[in-house]
């Protein structure tokens, strides 16, 4: 856990041995301390340095360890030994030195940034020596430094604090850290460092510390994935990915595109018309030379090709397909491309939610055919969904994968049915909205209790921001609205469930959101990101309701967030039920980076267990005997099971759910 060496008879070296990291576990804090108070007592020792193995100086304390209750020596005391000590102590500094590893560094005298410890250690020790001569060890005591203080702290604190509370809503960690920064610069060492003590143990005990853990283990859980065939993420080799073409320039288009060519893969860009291409080139060019800007790095212009024939990709390793969502379209560009690419080709699909086995079956070669669903702007968003189809191979699940990754991407596995994760999910939530707006509410007051709630967006901008034909176009080609519509319906109803015709009314009148300057909200111009309520919606809406005779009422934040989010969850336990997709970590995953669910929440699954599994159960119980014709509201059999065996922890679910099938 901490190595204890003595270097040329004089230096003694103590090496962090906690892999991966370094982290500060209990037994790396107790080796430390005996191996600190050895050196400090030894006499042949006059200088110490501390390393951590493999490249990695400390990922600061051991987060898998704050899951229990917290053992071992505390890091202060540690920290105050060190700092104290009459001999000079050296960090050096590799990788990482994150949070406690920081501190670590902090409180060591001098520390020397980039440096091989193992080949550097004499030359650390003669800079040390040099250092000692010039300046006594009493100046290189950080708690006998002073912090300058500016004469309008409380103003400046005001102006942050102000700035933060807008960014982070109800987040209370950035908070915490202005107070902490404004007893450094008020009292003396001691009583700071003790005043953040206590800063830090109201953190450490509320539930966002423990929902941010669970993010940080579940984010990188998703990338574990596994399917029922017993091939999973470290026995499944990806292909190498060295050039591939992206089929459509639109929006999603062009971010992938730029995705691709900024982590050095060669792109062909394909289009079906000369002014689609041109225009759909401009943008992707302007965007890789501002991304490469911002960088600091040359844009990889080189690797683009510009085409109309599909011909030119004969030889590509990977194609993505990103045209309308329109099967029929998606159906011909699949069947053109296995003729025109060579046998091994990967075809992978951008459909935010159509049947990608039902694209496989088109072409020659179905277990190479994989859906990779991006987020717009695909270049921005971190999140990919791969949707596996039931004849896609492994080595095509983990090539997929292994490219996410790549372009920087947060990949999670999931199954192939109508919407996958996210957006099958999403369906309950906009319902429940809209249901809302029939009964009383107005779209800012719902969009102001989610982002009250934490959500970076409410339900209504975020559809502006997404535009509202897409989802439109959708209901129609389902028979949900327009002509196609059953006249034997009733005008609030569908398939006998209840139905919200309100955003096909806005979309009638050419509301498509942002694009259009008018959606949900009225923006300054078309493309505008000002969302300011609108009168004319808010006629619509009195004049619906007064069209069906629906007396509005008052409705509580607390109803608008658990409509909208236990039906949210309850989707997600039926996603889980159906082995859509694997584990609740997937879902939160998913939720935390394609659709801004608050990360200090943890997500739909997480949120959903720390409000109680009993509660969510009984909260939709209630809400489902009041709106009997709204299926999605009706518990779903895995929740009553969860409840039933006593409401395990998010983490145990899978074990409950082993037993269902899986269409990973
Ligand atoms: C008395 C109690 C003692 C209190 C001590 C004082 C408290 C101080 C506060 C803190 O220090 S809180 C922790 C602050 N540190 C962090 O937040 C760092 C989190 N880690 C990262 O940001 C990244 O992991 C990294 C260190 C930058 C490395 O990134 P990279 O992309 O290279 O690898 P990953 O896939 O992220 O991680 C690899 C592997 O390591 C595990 N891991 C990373 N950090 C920690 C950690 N701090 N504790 C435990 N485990 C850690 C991670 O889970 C991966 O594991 P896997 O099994 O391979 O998935």
């Amino acid at each position: 856990m901490a190595r204890y060496e003595l270097v040329k008879r004089s230096v003694a070296l103590i090496t962090l041995t906690n892999p991966p990291v370094n982290a500060l576990s209990s037994a790396v804090r107790h080796a430390m301390a005996k191996s600190m108070e050895q050196a400090l007592n030894d006499p042949k020792v006059t200088a110490v340095v501390i390393c951590g193995e493999n490249g990695r100086f400390c990922g600061g304390a051991d987060i898998r360890e704050f899951a229990g209750p917290l053992r071992g020596p505390p890091l202060v005391p540690l920290l105050d030994a060190i700092e104290a000590g009459e001999k000079p102590v050296v960090a050096a500094i590799e990788g990482v030195a994150l949070g406690g590893g920081f501190e670590l560094a902090l409180v060591c005298h001098y520390c020397i940034a980039h440096f091989k410890v193992n080949h550097f250690v004499l030359k650390i020790i003669k800079a040390v020596g040099m250092s000692r001569a010039a300046k006594p060890l009493s100046s290189r005591r950080v708690s006998m430094l002073t912090t300058p203080c500016p004469p309008d702290l409380d103003a400046l604190l005001e102006v942050v604090t102000m700035e933060v509370k807008k960014k982070a809503r109800g987040v209370m960690a950035p908070l915490a850290c202005i107070q902490a920064v404004r007893a450094a610069a008020t009292m003396p060492y001691s009583k700071g460092i003790k005043r953040e003590s206590e800063l830090m143990a109201t953190l450490f005990n509320s539930g966002q510390a423990r929902a941010l853990q669970y993010c940080f283990f579940a984010q990188r859980t998703a990338g574990k994935w596994t399917l029922p065939s017993g091939a999973q993420w470290n026995n499944s080799k990806p292909r190498e990915i060295r050039s591939a073409a992206i089929i459509g320039l639109g929006t999603m288009g062009r971010g992938i595109v730029v995705s691709l060519a900024r982590v050095g893969i060669s792109v062909i860009a394909v289009e079906s018309e000369k002014k689609l291409l041109e225009t759909g080139k401009q943008m992707v060019i302007g965007m890789l030379e501002r991304d490469a800007k911002r960088r600091g790095v040359s844009a990889s212009l080189n690797l683009l090709k510009f085409t109309l024939s599909l011909q030119d990709l004969k030889d590509v390793d990977l194609v993505i397909e990103a045209v309308f969502e329109d099967m029929a379209l998606k159906k011909r560009v699949f069947q053109e491309l296995s003729k025109v690419c060579r046998p091994a080709t990967l075809l992978c699909t951008n459909t935010s939610g159509l049947d990608v086995d039902a694209l496989a079956g088109v072409t020659d070669r179905p277990h190479l055919v994989v859906g990779m669903h991006f987020f717009s702007p695909a270049h921005v968003m971190k999140l990919l969904e791969v949707v596996c189809g039931p004849r896609s191979s492994s080595e095509t699940i983990a090539t997929a994968m292994s490219l996410g990754k790549r372009m920087g991407k947060v990949s999670v596995a999931v199954g192939n049915c109508p919407g996958f994760v996210g957006n099958r999910m999403l369906k309950p939530y906009m319902d429940q909205a809209t249901f809302l707006l029939e009964e009383g509410a107005t779209p800012e007051q719902i969009d102001k209790a989610l982002e009250d709630f934490g959500f970076a967006m409410g339900v209504f901008r975020m559809s502006d921001l997404a535009g509202l034909d897409v989802g439109w176009r959708i209901r129609k080609e389902s028979g949900l609205t327009g002509p196609d519509v059953d006249p034997k319906n009733p005008p609030r109803r569908r398939h006998g469930r209840r139905y919200c015709p309100i955003p096909d009314m806005v979309c009638e009148q050419g509301r498509f959101g942002q694009k259009t300057g008018r959606g949900w909200y009225m923006y300054d111009k078309p493309g505008g990101t000002n969302a300011k309520p609108d009168p004319l919606i808010q006629n619509l809406l009195e004049m619906y309701r007064s069209r069906y005779a629906i007396q509005p009422r008052n409705i509580s934040d607390q109803e608008i967030i658990e409509r909208c989010l236990f039906a949210l969850a309850n989707e997600g336990f039926r996603i889980l039920e159906d082995g859509i997709a694997a584990r609740p970590e997937d879902i939160d995953v998913i939720y935390l980076f394609g659709y801004g669910f608050p990360r200090h929440r943890g997500g739909p699954m997480f949120y959903a267990s720390m409000v109680g599994l009993e509660r969510v159960l009984e909260r939709l119980e209630h809400y489902h005997q009041a709106h009997p014709d709204v299926p999605h509201l009706e518990p779903s059999p895995l929740l009553k099971k969860l409840v039933a065996c006593g409401s395990p922890s998010v983490q145990t679910w899978r074990e409950h759910i082993k037993t269902m099938h899986s269409h990973l």
